[in-house]
């Protein structure tokens, strides 16, 4: 939902697109894995349901993703949620907000069914391996801890190295550099890169494709990304600052799909600000070091930075000329719910700034939420950045379903330097 008191002109409707290419019927017929019951789970809520009915999804039990670099084997989606991708997404065609200057948006409200979004919101809370990362900023001449104030994990390598499969087995992935097709070198990365596992990597293809349509009318270069960041939000007090992800390592203006499963929370975006002398009015996007990347943010988001330090430098492709004399600072906020995405194109990243605010009171008790970004890094030091800022160096925590919150995990604990 927008708010439309601050987006006047936003104009958003649906267009539901029937997209089913066979019945589930046929699917589950066609299987020839063994399969075993399910326990039905109710779509909107997060508790299972102790009973069993006939007519449950059968579903197959395939090998979970293996790799060395993972601190757990992580299951593949169930058929029931792999159906619901393969058939049913987009669920609605993609709106296009491009009516601020520098914006450029797809909106698909949503691009998963709600019901399917809902569980697999629940499937990859349970399967993935979460950490809460601790870093030190300097912030002039002083150094702070800083506490990520939500959950993360990342998979995924920049482009100059590939995981390559051998034997055809698909937990057999080495990682190879891309254009030489050798092994990497030991000291290439700082991290130990995993591959983007089989449950998002489907959704990675899929994302791929919704956008390829998109980009082909526009004339755009499909964006194929190698990279999955994954945020969990529990509550209310979860959150990430207003910041842009306008890394050098992505390349001038970068596609980033963002993908909401769960609780709906406020989705805020506000233009960078002027600031003379070195503002995107006249340098054509140069981000100000120690203050234009991370902003405090007036709904109390603190100044955590996002995804790493900002390394300076003109980041993106508009020209000063094509810029308005008059930035307008109007805020735009979107109420994302389970199953909608947003791409966020073209100068979008040089120009904007997004972020997930906290929620106070009442409304901080809010079902938990996950986000996934799909992005392309060009240079190892985006994998070292990715890496560092959503694994870093702590223990690896796990969801835990009767407790009902992440806890300290038993997997190995990856230690990254
Ligand atoms: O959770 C969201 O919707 C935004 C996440 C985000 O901006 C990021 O991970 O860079
Ligand atoms: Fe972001």
């Amino acid at each position: 939902m927008i708010s439309q008191s601050q987006l006047p002109t936003l104009n958003i409707s649906r267009s539901y697109s029937t997209m089913a290419k066979r019945t589930l019927d046929a699917f589950f017929k066609s299987s020839t894995t063994p399969a075993k019951r399910l326990k039905p789970e109710s779509a909107e809520s997060n508790t299972v349901s102790p009973t069993e009915t006939d007519n449950t999804p059968i579903e197959d039990t395939k090998p979970p993703s293996h790799h060395p670099s993972y601190p757990i084997p992580i299951a593949q989606l169930p058929s029931h949620i792999e159906v619901g991708l393969e058939h049913a997404t987009p669920a609605t065609s993609a709106r296009e907000i491009n009516n601020q200057p520098h914006l450029d948006l797809l909106y698909f409200q949503p691009y998963i069914p709600r019901p399917t979004a809902n569980e697999l919101f629940k499937f990859l809370r349970r399967e993935l391996p979460f950490y809460r990362v601790q870093y030190t900023a300097r912030r002039g001449d002083i150094q702070t801890q800083i506490n990520t104030p939500r959950w993360t994990t990342v998979f995924g390598v920049d482009e100059t190295s590939t995981f390559v499969e051998q034997d055809d087995d698909p937990n057999n992935l080495f990682l190879l550099e891309t254009k030489t097709k050798t092994p990497i070198p030991k000291t290439k990365y700082q991290c130990t890169p995993r591959p983007i596992p089989a449950c998002l990597d489907l959704l990675r293809r899929q994302v791929e494709a919704a956008n390829a349509a998109t980009a082909a009318a526009a004339g755009t270069e499909n964006p194929s990304y190698n990279f999955c960041l994954v945020n969990y939000y529990a509550g209310g007090d979860d959150s990430i600052a207003f910041h842009s992800d306008d890394e050098r390592f992505l390349g001038p203006n970068p596609n980033i799909a963002s993908l909401s499963l769960g609780g709906e929370r406020d989705f805020l975006m506000k233009h960078k600000p002027f600031v003379p002398g070195q503002n995107v009015n006249q340098t054509a996007g140069r981000c100000v070091p120690g203050s234009a990347h991370v902003i405090p943010s007036p709904g109390g988001t603190g100044v955590t930075p996002a995804r790493g330090k900002f390394t300076g430098g003109t980041l993106n492709t508009v020209s000063p000329e094509s810029r308005p004399a008059t930035v307008p600072l109007q805020q735009i906020k979107i109420s994302l719910g389970s199953g909608d995405m947003v791409v966020m194109r073209g100068a979008t990243q040089s120009n904007w700034l997004h972020s997930i605010p906290k929620r106070k009171g009442k409304a901080g008790e809010t079902r938990g939420r996950i986000n996934i970004t799909f992005r392309r890094a060009m240079i190892p030091g985006g994998t070292n950045n990715y890496y560092h800022y959503n694994v870093g160096s702590g223990g690896m925590y796990r969801w835990d379903e009767v407790a009902r919150e992440m806890v300290l995990g038993e997997g190995k604990v990856e230690r990254e330097s």
